[in-house]
């Protein structure tokens, strides 16, 4: 289990760039899958839940070469289907979330695929029913080993058809489209996910040749080809990264300039770190934070009450960024309500942060109540353990704001999808070391 030693209490400052988004190089990496011609991507960024897609990625056949950092070609000319069988695949294909999205593709050009129940954060439940519910409206034959938590769909050709899905799932969606690009005829998705990933996947699958109209609506049309061809695609900056150093900036007082961060596909994040009391000024494309000496402060409702910060599917507010925003707040002057509508687990982190110094009531599963210090009182270094990737995070945040040395375990949640992340910190002046 990896450790960071984090001596906190020190101000920042200087230029930081996202890497490229985690969740967006997981749909795009498995749309390789779809043709049999050259996929050139850059922006990939290097960490261990995108490298180890990459890898099953070679398992399965695809040809791949490293042109630099974060720049790779892709060839699936020949694809080698028994390794979807092997012992070797439903250990690794179960190592994150993403490997998921590898079922559309695979069933919609080669009739058949298969996945181990996938990891990813333990955040409470991740069903899978609107994946495998879009797949058989397609026409596909589902199975599932309870024994092996091995599931799969089979289907000599994919019929297009109308669906509405059960829920906005973002990774569902992905795969669905992924599915109905090669399908016969028009499949229309309603209730679709449109965040900016998926707006990215279907732009990326239109200049392979797919036909998909309502880009960025939740009512997606797709009118199947044949086949597809190769493309260039380049990943959009990493919004979760951006926020992440946003509520690094803002804990520790600093001066920080986000570089690059696509301004235009941040949807709501910029306007809620302001109703947080955060000044954030757009220059080009980057985002300039000044120190914030005087700290900052919630806004209430226009009545006067509470602010609630919750999560919603885009254009909502990324689920993702919740536990950061949290973080926040216990410096914050004021309080507000934070409301994981999402996932259930996700809060449980705070207990970590209340016995840090911060004043939070955890409500329920879902809603924990955030009352600041307004840099009264410093929060205190802790040892810790990272739950999951967000959650981790914001201890890293919580303790590059703390007086004294904190130690965070199982940093590898961490490394799941921040790049080099100690070494980006230590550029801008924290005092962090891997142990
Ligand atoms: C690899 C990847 O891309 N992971 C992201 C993806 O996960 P993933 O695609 O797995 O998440 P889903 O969008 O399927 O759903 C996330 C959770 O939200 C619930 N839900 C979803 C839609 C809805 O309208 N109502 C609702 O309650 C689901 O039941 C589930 O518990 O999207 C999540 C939601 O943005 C993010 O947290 C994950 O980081
Ligand atoms: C929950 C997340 O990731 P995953 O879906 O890969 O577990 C996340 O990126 O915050």
């Amino acid at each position: 289990m990896g450790t960071f030693k984090i001596e906190g209490g020190h101000q920042l400052h200087g230029e930081i760039t996202p890497q490229g988004a985690k969740n967006e190089a997981l749909q795009i990496l498995c749309a390789v899958l779809l043709t049999s011609e050259k996929v050139s991507i850059t922006n990939i960024p290097d960490i261990v839940d995108v490298n180890k897609l990459i890898s099953l990625l070679e398992d399965l056949g695809v040809k791949i070469q490293k042109k630099g950092q974060g720049s790779y070609t892709f060839m699936a000319d020949d694809i080698n289907l028994d390794y979807l069988q092997s012992a070797q695949f439903k250990e690794d294909g179960r190592g994150l979330r993403g490997s998921i999205m590898l079922v559309g593709p695979l069933l919609a050009r080669f009739g058949k695929g298969y996945i181990p129940k996938p990891g990813g954060d333990k955040i409470g439940r991740r069903r899978l029913d609107t994946h495998f519910e879009g797949f058989i409206k397609l026409g596909a034959k589902f199975r599932y080993n309870k024994e092996e938590h091995f599931y799969g769909v089979e289907a000599k050709k994919l019929k297009g058809t109308y669906m509405l899905l059960d829920e906005a799932s973002v990774t569902g969606t992905a795969n669905i489209v992924m599915a109905a690009v090669l399908a016969d005829g028009k499949t229309t998705i309603y209730n679709a996910a449109c965040e900016p990933y998926l707006q990215q996947l279907c732009k990326m699958l239109n200049r392979m040749g797919a036909k998909i109209t309502g880009i960025g609506s939740n009512l997606l049309e797709i009118e199947g080809v044949d086949s597809l061809g190769g493309t260039d695609h380049r990943m959009l900056p990493d919004m979760i990264e951006i926020g992440s150093w946003i509520g690094l900036a803002a804990m520790t007082r600093s001066h920080l300039t986000i570089k690059d961060v696509s301004w235009d596909d941040l949807g709501q994040i910029p306007t809620v770190f302001r109703k947080l009391g955060i000044q954030l000024e757009r220059k080009g494309d980057d985002i300039v934070i000044p120190e914030h000496k005087d700290g900052y402060e919630i806004q209430n409702y226009i009545d006067g009450s509470i602010l609630t910060v919750a999560d919603a599917p885009w254009p909502g507010l990324t689920p993702d960024l919740l536990s950061i925003i949290l973080v926040m707040a216990t410096q914050a002057k004021g309080e507000v309500l934070i409301h994981q509508k999402m996932f259930e687990s996700r809060l449980f982190f705070v207990d970590k942060l209340i016995d840090m110094g911060a004043k939070i009531i955890l409500c329920d599963p879902h809603r924990a109540t955030v009352i600041g210090h307004n840099f009264k009182s410093s929060l205190k270094a802790t040892t810790m353990v990272s739950p999951d990737i967000r959650a981790g995070v914001s201890l890293l945040i919580a303790a590059l704001s703390a007086k004294g040395t904190s130690t965070i375990h199982n940093i590898e949640q961490i490394d799941r999808g921040y790049e080099n992340i100690d070494t980006r910190l230590r550029a801008i002046g924290a005092k962090i070391t891997r142990v």
